[in-house]
């Protein structure tokens, strides 16, 4: 039974779906009554840039997983074509100088949130996945992607630099020398690119397909004792998670001086002029 108020019924393949959060806009989060497995998913149109309204709308949501008893956790999209664009440039570019810390703040709070979720996570990639949605992706312990999509860190081509812990992420998916190589050319993979490295685990044919997946990989916990399975998870990611609890005012200055950088804005002025030109041809 649902432990917090049910707002709907929505019958799945798996069972009924209850969805839960709502009083949230920008994600939705249904727990299927049979799996217990909470799907969460990213609804901002037109291509789910993680603004700060996203932002902490996903912190919020992942913590009502990590607090309803969810048996996992699937992160997806509402987007036919997009998982997420990454971070919304527009936040970067010509900031409001209080709403950018906020910004930054808030996107270190749901790393530190998803990265450590005590529960298993997946993420069910049904579209392009770009930098900050590469780092939701690859935050999650398990990734399935539809075909015909990209997914990667693509920040040295926007003349920016992927933070440590975007990095860390990458890292705890790919090998080292993979990693370093994608991580200084910007490289996005297609989808049969990023199965063959490592950078997703499986490839889906449809949505349905992934969030089975995802699910039957969350399924593979189930005789797993739940505190032994998130203390040895959790264990495993501490460095990193530390890492950044330790630094984060740090890492928010180091953000603020180079985004604000005039060859810095600059280069992301130009970037969003080039995605508006293309939207219009
Ligand atoms: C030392 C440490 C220091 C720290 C230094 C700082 C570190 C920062 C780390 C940064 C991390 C990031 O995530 S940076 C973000 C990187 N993201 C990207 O490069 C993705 C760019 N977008 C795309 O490639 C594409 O849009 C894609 C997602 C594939 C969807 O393609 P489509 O053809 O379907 O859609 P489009 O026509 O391109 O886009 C639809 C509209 O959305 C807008 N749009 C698309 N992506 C957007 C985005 N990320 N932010 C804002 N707006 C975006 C377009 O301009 C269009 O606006 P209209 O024309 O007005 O409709």
């Amino acid at each position: 039974m649902m432990r917090s108020k049910v707002l709907s019924l929505v019958p799945r393949a798996t069972g009924v779906c209850r969805h839960m959060s709502t009083a949230t806009k920008l994600t939705t989060v249904a727990v299927d009554d049979k799996t217990g497995i909470a799907t969460l998913t990213m609804n901002r149109p037109p291509v789910n840039g993680l603004n700060l309204d996203l932002l902490r709308d996903l912190n919020q949501s992942i913590g009502e997983v990590e607090g309803n008893k969810s048996r996992g956790l699937i992160l997806t999209s509402s987007n036919p074509t997009i998982f997420s664009a990454g971070l919304d440039i527009l936040e970067m570019y010509k900031p409001d100088k209080d709403r950018i810390r906020e910004f930054w703040t808030a996107l270190q709070d749901v790393w530190l949130a998803l990265y450590g979720s005590s529960v298993p996570t997946a993420a069910a990639i049904n579209g392009h996945s770009p930098a900050g949605g590469c780092l939701l992706a690859t935050s999650c312990e398990y990734r399935v992607m539809l075909p015909k999509f990209t997914i990667g860190l693509n920040e040295t081509k926007l003349g920016i630099v992927a933070p440590k812990w975007f990095m860390s992420s990458f890292l705890s998916v790919l090998p080292r020398r993979e990693a370093e190589r994608a991580l200084n050319q910007g490289r996005m993979f297609t989808t049969e690119e990023a199965l063959s490295i490592g950078l997703i685990d499986e490839v889906a044919i449809s949505k349905e397909q992934a969030l089975d997946k995802c699910a039957q990989f969350i399924g593979t916990f189930a005789k797993v004792n739940p505190l032994a399975r998130s203390l040895t998870k959790q264990q495993l990611r501490a460095v990193e998670l530390q890492q950044l609890e330790n630094e984060r005012a740090q890492d928010l200055e180091r953000f603020l001086f180079f985004v604000n950088q005039p060859s810095v804005q600059k280069g992301l002025g130009i970037y969003l002029e080039s995605l508006k030109k293309k939207a219009k041809n």
